[in-house]
């Protein structure tokens, strides 16, 4: 038993020997036990990574372990349902469950495979071609949960389902993570919807791990700051600007505050800001205390995310950063 369940080191996997690279140089630790998010703009390698972990990609450089060991040695401990949901058209329902009790003599759970199935009020004998995209998502969640997997390695598994469907299958997916130990890595572009469910993070971006880590340590890390901008500072309309010490986002503030401005934001590192009228915000990492004049607010995790994405410069705050900036 390790308490790691997932670590990159160095990772990187290139198409092709004259394609871009889909990921490089990942480095990250996912404890075990966790349930993580992956987010990132579309392209930005998370199936990529996510393929790696399952072992049906092998990396081009670095080095990916799952529960202790090479995802191929693991393959029996893992689950992997990929953005496609690939099953076999030509199956029924309960053919399909009975393959997976096949595959899986050891740890096969029938009766959540059946309860996760029924619940959608699908007909057993109902061929896989016919049914919808969100009716196929609930046939691959339950044998993936019936293999009762240690890692369950989920490529935006809700993105089909309806409201009330993706309600009822976050809340399945999060008991037997508790009941089990299950660690779940999933990707997601439905930020607001993984507050409540996860605890860790990753976010891609162009191949690279942006930010990872606990998202309680990620969020206390970061402040959301807000001040009235000084006439200087202050565009008419609501856009991105400079912060009063001209820094850019994602790097350390730098000169000065004039008097009247703003307070200086030095030495902070700045994710984002914004003017909208007079007044300004800002997303920082603060580097010490923050000086008088700022009013200060935590972020959530959307504002937190929605700011990284929207500023793909900005500095990145990976594994060890992230417990020392929360510490
Ligand atoms: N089989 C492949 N052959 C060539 N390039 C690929 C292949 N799979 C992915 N890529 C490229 O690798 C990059 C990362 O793709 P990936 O599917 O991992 O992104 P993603 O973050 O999952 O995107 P999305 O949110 O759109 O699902 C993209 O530039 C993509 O074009």
């Amino acid at each position: 038993m390790t308490d790691t369940a997932l670590a990159a080191t160095a990772l990187g996997k290139r198409f092709g020997r004259r394609g871009g690279w889909a990921l490089r140089d990942c480095t990250f630790r996912l404890p075990a036990g966790r349930v993580c998010a992956v987010v990132g703009p579309n392209g930005a390698g998370k199936s990529t990574l996510l393929a790696l972990a399952a072992g049906l990609l092998a990396p081009t450089e670095g080095r990916v372990t799952v529960l202790g060991t090479d995802p191929a040695s693991a393959r029996t401990r893992i689950a992997y349902v990929a953005q496609d949901k690939p099953l076999y058209p030509q199956l029924s329902v309960a053919e399909t469950l009975l393959v997976g009790a096949d595959l899986n003599p050891e740890r096969w759970d029938a009766e959540a495979a059946e309860r996760i199935v029924a619940a959608g009020d699908l007909d057993p004998g109902k061929k896989i071609r016919s049914l919808s995209g969100g009716q196929r998502t609930r046939v691959a969640l339950a044998l993936a949960l019936a293999k009762r997997p240690e890692l369950l390695l989920l490529d935006e598994p809700l993105a089909d389902l309806d409201p009330l469907a993706r309600h009822e299958l976050m809340g399945t997916l999060m008991a037997r993570a508790a009941q089990y130990g299950t660690t779940i890595v999933m990707s997601s572009h439905v930020v607001a919807e993984l507050e409540d469910s996860c605890d860790h993070l990753l976010l891609v971006g162009a191949g690279r791990v942006r930010l990872a880590g606990e998202i309680d340590d990620l969020l206390a890390a970061h402040t959301r700051v807000s001040a009235l901008a000084d006439a200087r500072t202050a565009p008419a309309d609501a856009s991105p600007v400079s912060l009063p010490s001209g820094s850019a986002p994602g790097t350390p503030s730098g000169s000065p505050s004039s008097p009247g401005a703003a307070p200086d934001l030095a030495p902070h590192t700045v994710v984002e800001s914004r003017v909208t009228g007079r007044q300004l915000t800002a997303l920082v990492r603060p580097g010490g205390p923050l000086a008088d004049g700022w009013r200060t607010s935590a972020p959530s995790l959307e504002d937190l995310v929605l700011a990284y994405l929207r500023n793909p410069q900005a500095a990145p705050l990976v594994p060890a950063e992230a417990e020392e900036a929360a510490a």
